[in-house]
């Protein structure tokens, strides 16, 4: 049962803790980990390689389940969720970017931007019409029947953003989103970010190395030694 009062924080994550086992050894990851972030907040994740951010949005996401704690969205526990429940909650609740934008090249660019509304079931003509419009957005209407290996980095990367956008997902999360682009490419994708998720009012989770790319954000969070702690734009850790 999804909660839609916007009292209710989108994302809950209480006392969780994840670790993992290698050579007979435990690797803890994420200690005690408390987060709440709001509906239509934008949180940046820092933290060093290997400190747990891509771990924190795989257990936003219900891909991996927490040793210990809590993980709720949008009033949903996820660990009373079955794996297929899950799978079903992510597929229409939430919106993924990755560093290598991770478009399927089998498919056109238009088929790439609409298979998360077949995959929900959701695809109408009002839905084609509007990823048209979007793609347009992007200035890149006349690549709707291109495949992926013919546009360039930053341009995929635009189209991965439409795409996690067009089944209107509460929640998106972006992992390096940045990360493989040139800096104008980059400035082109953040763009399209504070574009299409302010006006839509969507929550996102970013996960960045760049403090600049972060303080794009309206609060800042840095994982260090399996916590979680709210860091002031001027980059001290609190
Ligand atoms: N499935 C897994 N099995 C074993 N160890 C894992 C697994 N997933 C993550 N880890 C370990 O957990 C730690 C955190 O990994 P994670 O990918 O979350 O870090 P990260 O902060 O996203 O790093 P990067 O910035 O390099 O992408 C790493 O030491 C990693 O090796």
């Amino acid at each position: 049962m999804i909660e839609s009062t916007s009292t209710v924080p989108l994302v809950k994550l209480n006392d969780v803790g994840r670790s993992f086992w290698e050579g007979g050894q435990e690797r803890v990851v994420l200690a005690a980990v408390h987060l709440r972030i709001c509906r239509g907040e934008w949180i940046s994740l820092l933290g060093r390689s290997g400190s747990g951010k891509s771990t924190v949005l795989n257990l936003i996401s219900g891909i991996d389940l927490p040793d210990r704690g809590k993980v709720i969205i949008a009033g949903t526990p996820l660990n009373d969720l079955t794996e297929r429940q899950r799978t079903l909650f992510r597929r229409e609740h939430i919106g993924f970017v990755f560093q290598f934008y991770n478009l399927i090249p089998s498919l056109t660019i238009l088929e790439n931007i609409l298979l998360p509304l077949e995959l929900t079931g959701s695809l109408t003509r009002e839905g084609t019409t509007a990823a048209r419009d979007l793609l347009a957005e992007i200035g890149l209407s006349d690549r709707a029947n291109s495949y992926p290996d013919y546009l360039s980095g930053g341009e995929q990367q635009r189209v991965a953003v439409v795409r996690a956008l067009a089944h209107r997902p509460m929640l998106l999360l972006a992992d390096e989103p940045t990360g493989n682009l040139d800096a104008e490419s980059g400035l082109q994708v953040l763009d399209l970010f504070t574009r299409l998720v302010r006006q839509t009012d969507t929550t996102m989770i970013l996960v960045t190395h760049s403090a600049e790319v972060a303080q794009l954000a309206d609060r800042i969070m840095t994982i260090k030694e399996g916590r979680l702690m709210a860091t002031s734009l001027g980059g001290e850790a609190s």
